[in-house]
């Protein structure tokens, strides 16, 4: 898989060097490819932004710009990636969608956002744009964005991570649940002693164990998912004794 990133602070992006993502580029499973937007400018000050059209404070990105530089970057059939705010909000099940890809071109925005035909203009060409969103908060620009993203689909590339069992997310996919509570030596910290039935030895008792306190957690903390379960999925969690 080919992921490019288009953005006026590509240094931002250099901790995808690292660790998981790093490895996948050196055995080549990634092809990850980092662009300064300011390279598309004609300009002696490398223009990127303009007063919005209509007025109200801050700057836009131009359309002119990001055009030159998606029109280069930008493969045939890959998709267009553009974090903001105002996107649908990214999960598993997009990661799982943008795995599946030949090229993710990450157009990073800055300021009040990037002009909105350049969406409007890739979409009537065919191109996949996805506006995406990671959260209901405000960051400065979609860098930070695009590392999540990024993050969360290259671990899905085949051959990424050692053991795929480990890609079925504990806490966002197998069962639907969020993780249960998990624990580790030694036995009694902090005065604090970890519960009995994993120590019993029983399988079927700790797999009860372990949906149940994933069913309270979930239901204490994302109803949402409790809501989204597929009745017919319950029994999935049912364990036999
Ligand atoms: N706040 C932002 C500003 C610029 C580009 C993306 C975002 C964003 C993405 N997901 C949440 O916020």
């Amino acid at each position: 898989m080919r992921v490019d990133v288009v953005s006026i602070f590509p240094d931002y992006l250099s901790v995808l060097d690292l660790s998981l993502v790093g490895k996948a580029r050196q055995r080549g499973l990634l092809d990850l490819r980092v662009h300064d937007l300011r390279d598309w400018t004609a300009d002696r000050h490398r223009t990127v932004d303009d007063t919005p059209f209509g007025g109200g404070a801050g700057m836009v990105m131009r359309p002119d710009v990001w055009g030159l530089a998606i029109d280069e970057v930008l493969e045939p059939g890959g998709q267009l990636v553009v974090p903001t705010p105002s996107g649908e909000v990214f999960t598993q099940r997009h990661a799982e969608e943008l795995a599946s890809a030949g090229q993710l071109v990450f157009a990073c925005g800055r300021y009040e956002g990037i002009d909105a035909r350049v969406a409007e203009h890739y979409r009537a060409a065919g191109v996949t744009v996805r506006e995406l969103s990671i959260g209901d908060y405000v960051l400065n620009g979609g860098e930070v964005a695009s590392l999540v993203m990024i993050e969360a689909v290259a671990r899905l590339v085949p051959g990424m991570v050692g053991n795929p069992e480990s890609l079925v997310e504990e806490s966002h996919g197998a069962a639907g649940l969020l993780e249960y509570p998990v624990y580790t030596k030694p036995p009694s910290w902090a005065g604090l002693d970890i519960p009995d039935v994993l120590l019993s030895g029983h399988h079927a008792r700790i797999a009860r164990w372990r949906r149940d306190r994933a069913l309270e957690r979930t239901a204490r903390r994302r109803p949402d998912m409790i809501a989204a379960l597929d009745p017919a999925d319950l029994d999935k969690h049912d364990v036999a004794l």
